[in-house]
C-alpha cells in the first residue's frame, strides 16, 4: 500500500514536478500590470515571474528570489519549468532574462545549498544546476540577458548561456566567474563556454584569478555585448531580441543552439575509464537526433564535418560562404581557437546552417 501510494506520488511528481516545490504556485495566471488581452497575461511561480507578450512572441522572465537571487534548488527548478513551459508554447520565440531584485542579477549558487549539506542533497542540487544550464544553453528560444545588477559566478553562467548580454552601466555590477576564489573548480564545460565567449587567454587569466569585470572591462573583453545606462537595459534587450528574431531560422529556433552549442555532461565527454572521447563520438552521443535527422537539412560538407576531423581554417574557407566569413568572431573562434574540437564543429555547423537554410516565406 505504502509502495503503491509512493508510486502514485512519484507519477504525480513526474507529471507536475513543481508540486514538489515548497510554496510554489506555478501556473497561476494573472493580468500583467497595464495589460489587457491574452498577450499580456503573466504567469510564473514564487521565484520566477513571467511576463509574456504573445504579440511579439517574447516573454520577460524575472528572477525573484530576494535579496540576491541566489540559485536555490527551488529557484533552479522553477526556472527550468518556466523555460520548458515557454518552449512548449509555440507562440514564443524569445525570452529576456532579468532580475526582479534590486542591484543583483543573480549571486550564483546558493552557498547554503552546498555548505554542510549531505552528499545526496549536493548531488541533487548540482544536477539541478546542470539541468538549468542545459535548458538555457540548448534552448530553442532566443535568450537575451538583461543584466540589471551584480552577476558573479552562477549568475554569469546563466548570462553566458544566453545568446546575447546587455549589462547596466554601474561599476558595482561586476560580472565574471569568480568561483576559484571560493575554492570551486569550474567544470570543463563551463571553461569551454568562457573560452567560446571571451577567447582562450582571457579565459585562462580570468578563471585562474577569479576576475569579476566592471561593465567597461566586461564589454572590452567581450563578456557582454552592450553596456547601457541602467534605465535602458530592458529596452536595449528588447531591441537586441528584435534583431535576433528578425533573422530567418536564427539562433532562436530549431537548429540554432543545437548546432552552435555543445551538451557537455561528463559521461558524454569521457568514457568509463575517464579518457576523453574523440570529438565526433562525443558529438554523436550528445546529439543522436542531430546526426540522424537534422543533418539531412544541411550542406553535404557540413554533414561530413560533424562526423569527420576538426575543421582547419583552410577547409573552412573552402566551405564557408563569403557572407559567413564576413563574421570574424564566428569563423575566427571556430578556426583559430580549437581548444574544444566539438565546439568548433558545432559552431561551424551553426554558421553553415544559417547560410544554407531556406528563408521563411
Ligand atoms: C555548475 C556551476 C559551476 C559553477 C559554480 C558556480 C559557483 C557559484 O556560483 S558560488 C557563488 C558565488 N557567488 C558569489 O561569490 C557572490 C557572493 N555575493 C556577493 O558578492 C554579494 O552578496 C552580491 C554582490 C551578490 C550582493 O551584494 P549586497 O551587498 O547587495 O548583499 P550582501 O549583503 O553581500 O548579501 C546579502 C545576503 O545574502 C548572502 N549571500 C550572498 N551571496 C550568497 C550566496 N551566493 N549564497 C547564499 N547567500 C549569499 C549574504 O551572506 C547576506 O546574508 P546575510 O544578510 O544573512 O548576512
Amino acid at each position: 500500500m505504502a509502495l503503491a501510494s509512493g508510486v502514485r506520488f512519484a507519477e504525480r511528481a513526474l507529471l507536475r514536478p513543481w508540486a514538489l516545490l515548497r510554496g510554489t504556485t506555478l501556473g497561476r495566471t494573472e493580468p500583467a500590470a497595464g495589460g489587457g488581452g491574452d498577450g499580456a497575461r503573466r504567469f510564473g511561480s514564487q521565484r520566477v515571474l513571467v511576463e509574456p507578450d504573445a504579440a511579439s512572441g517574447v516573454a520577460v522572465m524575472k528572477l525573484r528570489n530576494p535579496p540576491i537571487n541566489a540559485l536555490s534548488l527551488e529557484l533552479l527548478t522553477e526556472l527550468v519549468i518556466s523555460l520548458e513551459k515557454l518552449e512548449n508554447d509555440k507562440t514564443f520565440r524569445g525570452v529576456i532574462l532579468t532580475s526582479d531584485c534590486p542591484r543583483v542579477f543573480c549571486a550564483g549558487l546558493d552557498l547554503t545549498e552546498i555548505c554542510g549539506r549531505n552528499p545526496a542533497h549536493c548531488a541533487e542540487y548540482w544536477k539541478a544546476m546542470q539541468e538549468l544550464w542545459l535548458r538555457t544553453y540548448l534552448s530553442s528560444l532566443v535568450l537575451v540577458a538583461a543584466i540589471n545588477g551584480a552577476c558573479p559566478a552562477g549568475g554569469c553562467i546563466i548570462a553566458l548561456s544566453c545568446d546575447c548580454r546587455v549589462l547596466a552601466d554601474n561599476p558595482k555590477y561586476r560580472i565574471g566567474l569568480n568561483e576559484t576564489l571560493l575554492g570551486i573548480i569550474a567544470p570543463f564545460w563551463l571553461k569551454d563556454t568562457y573560452v567560446n565567449t571571451i577567447g582562450h587567454r582571457a579565459s585562462e587569466q580570468a578563471l585562474q584569478l577569479g576576475s569579476l569585470f566592471p561593465p567597461a572591462e566586461a564589454l572590452q573583453v567581450g563578456l557582454v555585448d552592450q553596456v547601457v545606462p541602467e534605465d535602458q537595459v530592458q529596452s536595449t534587450a528588447l531591441s537586441e531580441m528584435a534583431r535576433w528574431l528578425a533573422v530567418p531560422e536564427p539562433g532562436s529556433s530549431q537548429v540554432g543552439p543545437i548546432f552552435f552549442r555543445s551538451r557537455a555532461p561528463a559521461d558524454q565527454e569521457h568514457d568509463a575509464k575517464g579518457h576523453r572521447r574523440p570529438p565526433a563520438e562525443a558529438a554523436r552521443r550528445r546529439h543522436p537526433e542531430l546526426c540522424q535527422l537534422r543533418l539531412q537539412r544541411l550542406h553535404p560538407e557540413v554533414a561530413a564535418g560533424v562526423l569527420g576531423e576538426a575543421p582547419t581554417e583552410e577547409r573552412l574557407r573552402a566551405v564557408l560562404p563569403a557572407r559567413v566569413l564576413a563574421k570574424p568572431i564566428l569563423v575566427g573562434t571556430v578556426a583559430l581557437e580549437d581548444s574544444s574540437p566539438v565546439f568548433a564543429h558545432l559552431k561551424l555547423l551553426r554558421a553553415l546552417c544559417f547560410a544554407h537554410l531556406p528563408r521563411r516565406p
